[in-house]
């Protein structure tokens, strides 16, 4: 016996959330699976108790930067009681409570495709339950950690981005394998709320590869006067770890061992796909679902399935992963009703042009649009900018000793932005200006009729525009 709805979206993270929200708003029916907690990965286990952790850690540092100003030590326990609390006790009651007010259909259980527009769902007692969609299938499953192959590691159960953000006593040494985001993020909160020995190994020669090169070197700088040990150009080639929880030990290619209490894995992420059922509608199994603009999976007969979110690929970035949703839902709802399904809105066109994206360490790193590199890879003629950012009066007050950079990459044809990229405190707030410039292709001569005021740290926009000749 199937229930039948209009949409059936799998996972009920914030990308699938939102599907379903819009769906409905529409006027069609809808149910959402999700077989751990409601809200998803990043309400527990990622963007929220990370910066619950991340923000009193940069708050010390700014007091330590003013002089006439000191702070006692963290109080960890009352720390990790607020982050206990951001992550609503690891309790989803609320957010079920949000789905059905929706209104919409909440089935816990693990769901998987089962042919077209068919969902199997195992629910936690272990019994079968079949849905049927009209419409749409949605799928919104998320990424998970990959595991990098260093022999041994995998065996030393080490710890996640989940473990670490649901940690509950700070390990006292903690070797951290990675140089992105969640190592740059978790090393500092870990070693900010007490580890007396952080060590981060990163493969390539710089943090945050990805990013404009400067922001890797102020983070790097921040780690060398925190105490944080990074060492660039190695990597893990066996870990042991002999009796489980126990000490660590990680073999570098040269040199000593490091040893560590415990050990966090931070190489990038895996789409959530595995057991997913996509072998029975024709797509390969394990990896992420490729999708056109309209967020629907390419290579798949009549068009039924969607992907939004981590496990389509395109922004491992939750602001983008809703975005995609709002989309999503809507060119559902239009298509259903024969509506125009063409319309600007829905299309997630901003997942090409560089996702806005801040890094929660000390100093700030925020980005969005493309980096010089990538702009001039893409064929642009351009020519960029950059700023000492401790030369604005806006830093200078925030504190003494401030660091921090900008640039800006212009298309020197058309004289917009194409990226913009801020390292510094204070900066993550800049970011959405920048996002609005390069998004609306804001010319740099009416730009320079946007004026910052005095003083804030945004005065950095009357200096790019100055270095640049205006
Ligand atoms: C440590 C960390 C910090 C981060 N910080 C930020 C940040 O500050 N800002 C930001 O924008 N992004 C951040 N991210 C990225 C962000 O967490 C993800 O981009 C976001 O969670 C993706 O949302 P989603 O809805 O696609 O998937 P998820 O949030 O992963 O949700 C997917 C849901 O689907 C469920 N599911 C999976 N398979 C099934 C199945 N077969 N049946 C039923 N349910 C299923 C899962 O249980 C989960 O609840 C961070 C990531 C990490 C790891
Ligand atoms: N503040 C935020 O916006 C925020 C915070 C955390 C995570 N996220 C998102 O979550 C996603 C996952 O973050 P992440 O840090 O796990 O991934 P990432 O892709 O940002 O970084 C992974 C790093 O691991 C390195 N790596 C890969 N394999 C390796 C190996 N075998 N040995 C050593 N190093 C290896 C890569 O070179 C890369 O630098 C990212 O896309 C990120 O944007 C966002």
């Amino acid at each position: 016996m199937s229930e039948v709805f209009d949409v059936i979206v799998i996972g009920a993270g914030p990308a699938g959330e939102n599907v379903l929200d819009r769906a409905v708003r529409g006027g069609l029916t809808a149910a959402i699976v999700e077989d751990r907690l409601a809200g998803g990965e990043c309400s527990y286990w990622a963007c929220i108790p990370s910066k619950a952790l991340l923000r009193p850690v940069e708050l010390a540092g700014e007091v330590a930067r003013m002089p006439g100003m000191s702070l006692g030590p963290i109080d960890v326990d009352a720390v990790l009681a607020r982050r206990d609390e951001a992550v609503s006790h690891y309790d989803d009651a609320g957010q079920v409570r949000w789905i059905e007010g929706v209104p919409a259909t909440f089935v816990r259980g693990r769901g998987r495709l089962d042919g077209a527009k068919r969902v199997l769902v195992t629910e936690p007692d272990g019994s079968q339950r079949l849905l049927t969609a009209r419409h749409a299938v949605v799928l919104a499953t998320g990424s998970t950690a990959a595991i990098s192959p260093a022999p041994g590691l995998r065996e030393a159960a080490p710890w996640t981005s989940h473990e670490v953000t649901a940690v509950t006593s700070v390990p006292g040494r903690l070797v951290v394998i990675g140089g992105g985001v969640v190592a740059c993020e978790m090393a500092q909160a870990m070693h900010g709320l007490g580890a007396r020995q952080t060590t981060v190994l990163v493969r390539g020669d710089t943090l945050l590869p990805r990013m404009e090169p400067f922001a890797g070197e102020l983070l790097a700088g921040a780690f060398a006067a925190a105490g944080i040990d990074l060492r660039t150009g190695t990597e893990a080639v066996r870990v042991e770890r002999p009796e489980p929880g126990g000490k660590v030990t990680v073999h570098l290619p040269d040199g000593p061992p490091v040893e560590a209490d415990e050990i966090l894995v931070a190489t990038g992420r895996r789409p959530a796909t595995e057991g997913l059922g996509l072998e029975s509608v024709g797509l390969p199994g394990g990896e992420s679902v490729e999708v056109d603009d309209s967020l629907r999976a390419t290579g798949v007969a009549e068009g039924w399935l969607y992907a939004v979110g981590d496990v389509n690929g395109r922004n491992l970035l939750t602001h983008m992963g809703k975005y995609q949703a709002r989309a999503c839902g809507d060119v559902i709802v239009a298509r259903a009703k024969g509506a125009p399904d063409d319309l600007p809105a829905l299309r997630a066109t901003a997942d090409g042009y560089g996702a806005p994206q801040v890094v929660f360490t000390d100093p700030q790193i925020c980005a969005v649009g493309r980096t010089e590199e990538a702009a001039r890879r893409d064929g642009f003629r351009v020519r960029a900018v950059e700023y000492d950012l401790a030369s604005v009066s806006g830093a200078y007050l925030l504190g003494d000793g401030y660091q921090g950079r900008a640039k800006a990459v212009v298309d020197e044809d058309r004289r917009v932005l194409l990226g913009v990229t801020f390292a510094g405190q204070g900066t993550a707030e800049l970011l959405h200006a920048a996002t609005i410039a390069v998004t609306a292709e804001v010319p740099l001569e009416r730009l320079w009729h946007a004026v910052p005021s005095f003083p804030t740290v945004s005065e950095i926009w009357l200096r790019l525009l100055e270095t640049y000749g205006l």
